[in-house]
């Protein structure tokens, strides 16, 4: 708008100036050249612009403005629609010819160029008229190529293009929240990374049962304490009942004691009460009639060397019947028999009647 006001300021002064030009321009004759231009473009004010613009400054606002509105529909018209003022202007035929190439084919280009001419020539109808005209529609074409057709043309251009897909994309790979960019860490990986906690917890579960398990189990045997009757005594190394039974199982092992004669032995109760273990001698005693030298079997004995010898001397069967019925006693001492058990008297008359013989 306001190149519009000075242009129509300037127009006024110079159509003032045409119809009261200065006594000066009346003496010299210098006023000749506007009154044929005068006679040839009557109406329009551009056309009068013209002069007052060469000698003014040379920008030309009036100009520029009314081209400017058409050289952004169709800037590409002048450079072909005046081929013989190619030589006035060679730059202006450049920047149109970029804006053509940038946006429109060279059929459409030509169309424009065509329509571009028509409007130049306007309501006079004439191709090339005078200097003036052709200097006129010149100037705006390079400025306009300056500024503010390719800003136009361009920002037209380059309105779709990449930034916006780009930051399309990145907001929904990331998905859910339009913000969070540097959210791409999810905690759903984190929950489905949880599950091994769970598997863990999983596997807590055996191992309280287990517990309670291994009380349950653990709890009879850790409480049960061993009863009084029961008077095992810890055996020392070699003296299991496997290595008795070993030790019974050689041949010559003189379990029945050293200096025995050969057979059974007729023991008196006399007899067995003297082989006590005491004194060094071996601890006898009966059981069911049979005289067993346990000895040799004391430290193999479960219930220790003390309980075993409380029947030395003389007969264990009610001792051995009240601890451990269930015992083989044949099975264990079999290797360590004496001889028979017979009363005193018995023994006594045998040897009156063995005398009697002699
Ligand atoms: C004087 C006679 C005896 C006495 C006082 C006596 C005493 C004992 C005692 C107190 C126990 C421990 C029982 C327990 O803790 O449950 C025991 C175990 C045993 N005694 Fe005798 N004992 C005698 C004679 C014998 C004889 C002559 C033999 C072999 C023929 C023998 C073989 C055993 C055996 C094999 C055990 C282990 C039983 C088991 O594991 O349950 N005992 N005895």
């Amino acid at each position: 708008m306001g190149w519009v006001g000075v242009g129509t300021i300037i127009a006024t002064a110079g159509y003032a100036l045409y119809h009261y030009p200065p006594r000066s321009w009346t003496k010299s004759g210098s006023p000749t050249p506007p009154e044929p231009i005068s006679d040839e473009t009557p109406p329009s004010p551009a056309n009068e612009l013209a002069p007052a613009k060469h000698g003014a400054d040379p920008p030309t606002p009036p100009s520029i403005d009314t081209e400017k509105d058409e050289a952004q529909t169709t800037p590409k018209a002048l450079a072909s629609s005046a081929p013989p003022l190619v030589l006035a202007v060679p730059a202006l035929n450049l920047a149109e010819e970029k804006d053509t190439s940038d946006d429109s084919p060279p059929s459409r280009v030509a169309a424009e160029q065509s329509s571009r001419q028509q409007r130049m020539i306007g309501p006079a109808q004439k191709p090339a008229p005078s200097p003036s005209l052709a200097t006129a529609p010149i100037p705006p074409p390079q400025q306009p190529s300056s500024a503010p057709p390719p800003s136009s043309a361009r920002s037209s251009s380059l309105m779709p293009p990449p930034p916006v897909p780009r930051l399309r994309p990145t907001a929904q790979s990331n998905g859910a929240s339009p913000t969070g960019q540097l959210q791409p860490p999810r905690p759903s990986a984190g929950s489905s990374l949880r599950p091994p906690p769970s598997a863990a917890s999983g596997l807590r579960v055996p191992p309280s049962s287990s517990s309670q398990l291994s009380s349950s189990t653990l709890a009879p045997t850790a409480v049960k304490k061993p009863s009084a009757s029961s008077r095992k005594v810890i055996l020392g190394p070699g003296y299991s009942p496997l290595d008795w039974a070993a030790r019974a199982a050689k041949p010559n092992n003189m379990l029945r004691g050293a200096g025995l004669p050969p057979g059974l032995l007729r023991v008196t109760p006399s007899m067995l009460k003297t082989q006590n273990g005491r004194k060094g001698r071996d601890a006898w005693t009966s059981y069911l009639g049979k005289v067993y030298n346990i000895s040799p079997y004391a430290p193999y004995h479960p219930g220790g060397k003390g309980e075993l010898l409380r029947g030395a001397g003389k007969d264990s069967a009610q001792l051995f019947q009240e601890i451990h019925p269930w015992v083989n006693w044949d099975g264990i001492l079999s290797e360590c028999l004496v001889g028979i058990l017979v009363s005193e008297n018995d023994a006594l008359a045998e040897n009156n009647a063995l005398d009697a013989m002699d």
